[in-house]
Formats: structure tokens, sequence, C-alpha cells
């Protein structure tokens, strides 16, 4: 198991800055994901850690080694791409054997690690077939096994289910991670899919604009977004802009439209500040009857999805999105209450990074 540390990286091509400052540590067997919207410059950190492409400025370290200028080859990485790029007119053992023929293992060692590569992905039985008569996601699992059979120091995968459908995905991901667990392989997983992201990772890299705007485990990004731009690209976030009304050294008032107020454990980051942004996910606010909430409002939209509904509400907060169960007989048009639950509301900074775009 290989830590992997990022000091101050830069990419350019040509004039445009790919990666503006790029640092993340990496620890011994973590499974960490870079995500963002494209362009954020995910895929040109995977290929600077590769040795695909060379940082602009600099370093990388695998294990406190400097390997910022080393080959791909002499970097000791397994990576599994979109496109399986798998041989075409090899079979599975064959595509597996083929890194460990190019390391000069022995052969004597060679068959027995492909075997072990296919059981591990549960391939076995597709040994002697070719990668077009394999689905999707078997040709996915033969990539995987071809990564890990040279048995890496780093795995590195660049949005590897990207082409499958989603019933698979979902598998897929499982599958990956499981996988991941078992081997212990430090690994760096680049997807677009926030979904995936924080149902795979130990901790979640959330990228803007060649920066990296927050690195922490899911439920933190998820729950303690480091800025509204983090709340608005990982999950829905209904951002609720209230005066500060009162409160404490330790707990601010803020005061809803209606009249309502709220007692919050938090207090506005800045003395100045007599506002807050504060951040609500769907699922933290409840529908009640008209009156009875901290804010009202009327349903707009009502969207049944199998195991909860969503809603979108008018209120004088503006169009809030709120979870409810499917047991709660409220339709478009209804009015409504809305109840927040203030220890969940997440204060939001006033101002955002150095980056928005
Ligand atoms: N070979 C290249 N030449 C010039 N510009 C490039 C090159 N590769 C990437 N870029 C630019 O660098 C920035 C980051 O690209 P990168 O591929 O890393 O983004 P990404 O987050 O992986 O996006 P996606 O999810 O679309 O793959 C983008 O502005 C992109 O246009």
């Amino acid at each position: 198991m290989t830590e992997v540390s990022l000091r101050s990286l830069q990419k350019f091509y040509g004039k445009t800055a790919a990666l503006k400052d790029i640092s993340l540590d990496v620890n011994h067997g973590e499974f960490v994901s870079l995500l963002g919207p494209s362009g954020c410059g995910k895929s040109t950190t995977l290929k600077c850690i590769a040795g695909f492409e060379e940082v602009t400025d600099g370093r990388i370290y695998f294990d406190n080694k400097d390997i910022s200028r080393k080959l791909p080859e002499d970097r000791d990485i397994g990576m599994v791409f979109q496109s399986y790029a798998l041989f075409p007119h090899m079979t599975v053992v064959q595509n597996l054997a083929f890194g460990l023929e190019m390391r000069r293992v022995p052969k004597s060692q060679i068959a027995d690690r492909v075997a072990r590569a296919m059981d591990m992905v549960q391939l076995t039985p597709y040994a002697d077939r070719f990668p077009k008569a394999l689905s999707g996601g078997q040709q996915q699992r033969v990539a995987l096994a071809r990564a890990l059979v040279i048995e890496p120091a780093i795995l590195l995968l660049d949005e590897p289910l990207a082409n499958l459908d989603a019933k698979l995905r979902d598998e897929m991901r499982g599958f990956i991670r499981d996988l991941q667990k078992r081997v212990g392989i430090t690994t760096i997983y680049v997807t677009h899919d926030q979904d995936e992201a924080m149902t795979m990772s130990d901790r979640v890299v959330v990228m803007f604009g060649g920066h990296i705007a927050q690195a922490a485990a899911p439920e933190t990004v998820y729950n303690a977004p480091a800025t509204e731009q983090v709340a608005r690209f990982v999950g829905n976030a209904n951002i609720l802009d209230l005066p500060v009304t009162g409160g404490d050294a330790a707990s601010a008032q803020i005061t809803l439209p209606g009249g309502a107020t709220l007692r919050l454990g938090t207090r506005p980051a800045a003395a100045w500040q007599d506002r807050m942004r504060l951040m609500a996910r769907p699922e933290q606010i409840r529908l009640t009857d008209p009156g009875d909430g901290h804010l009202g409002g009327r349903i707009q939209k009502r969207y049944f999805s199998g195991g909860h509904v969503e809603y979108q509400v008018q209120t004088d907060c503006g169009a809030l999105s709120v979870v409810g169960p499917t047991t709660q007989a409220l339709f478009e048009g209804d009015t409504v209450g809305l109840r927040l639950d203030p220890a969940r509301l997440w204060s939001l900074p006033l101002t955002e990074g150095p980056e928005t775009s």
C-alpha cells in the first residue's frame, strides 16, 4: 500500500491552466474520488499522477519518493479507463498475461497470477473469450483484473463505469469497492457522478476550475459543504438567505419571512455579518399543516419516485425542494407548512473561494 502526495500541482496546456493549485494527500489503502464538473481538471490530475502528462509545476510523491519526472512504466500504477482499452485480438487470459510478460515475470508464475486475477473478478469461465464476446460489465472487469494482475502500488480509474447502463453501473460500484477493500490498494477514482463518488469513496475531493474546493468524507461533503458551490454540486441544496436578529456568542437567532425565529447552534463566520446563508437538504425539511411550520408554502410540483416523493414548494424564501414519505397525502396546489431542523441547517460562507467556475 502506498501513500500519494500531490504538492501544488500546476498544469498548463499552452495558455489554458488545467490545474491551478492541487495539493492532496491520499492515505495508504484509501479510496479517494475526484469529483467535479466537466473540464475541472479531474482527468488531468489523474494523468499527471500516472505520468501520461508532465506537470508544469509542483511535485508528486509516492511514499515520500518524488516520482514527478518518472516515466509512466516506472511509477508502479494500474490504470482503468472508460473505454476498456482491451486488446481485441487477445483472449481474456492473454489480455491479463500481457502486462506480466512485458514485465518479464517468469512464465511459471504467470499462469497462476492470471488465474488468481480472473477469480478475483469472477471471470474464470470466460478465460478463452475475446473481448467482443463479453458484455460491457465483463469487459470492464477484465480491464480491472488487467490493472490489478501486475500488483501495482496504486490503482487509478478514470470514469470506468461511464459506458455501462444504470443497473450494471450500480452493480459494478459495489464490485469495485469490495474488490478494492479486499486488495487494500490505494485508489484514485475520477467521476463526474456524485452518487458514484459518495457511495464508493472513503473521501471525496470536489474540484472546480483546477482547484480543490473540499476534500472530505462523503457525509461531510454532503452535510457540511465548504462552499455554496460544493453544496449545489453535491446533491440538491436549498439555500436560505436570512437575517440574524439576535443570539449570543455561541448561537445566532435568525428570523424567517413569516416572523418565526430559529435558534441555531452556530454564529455567522464573521462578526460583521448580519445575515446568514443556510443550507437545508430536501430530506431535512418536513412538510406539516399550514400554520404549523416555520415557513408557509404551496406545493407547485410533486414527483413520485417509488420510495419517496419530491416536492417543489413555493415559499417566501423562494422555491424549495422537499423530500417526504409516500404516506403523506399532499398534492400540487396544497398549502403547507415547512418545518426546519435548526440543528441541521448548515451555515455557508458568504464569499466563495478563489475560483468559482
Ligand atoms: N491535451 C489537452 N490540450 C489542451 N487542453 C486540454 C488538454 N486536456 C485537457 N485540457 C483542458 O484542461 C482542462 C481540464 O481538463 P480535464 O480533462 O482534466 O477535465 P475533466 O474534469 O476530466 O473533464 P471531463 O469530466 O469532461 O473529462 C479543460 O479546460 C480542458 O479543455
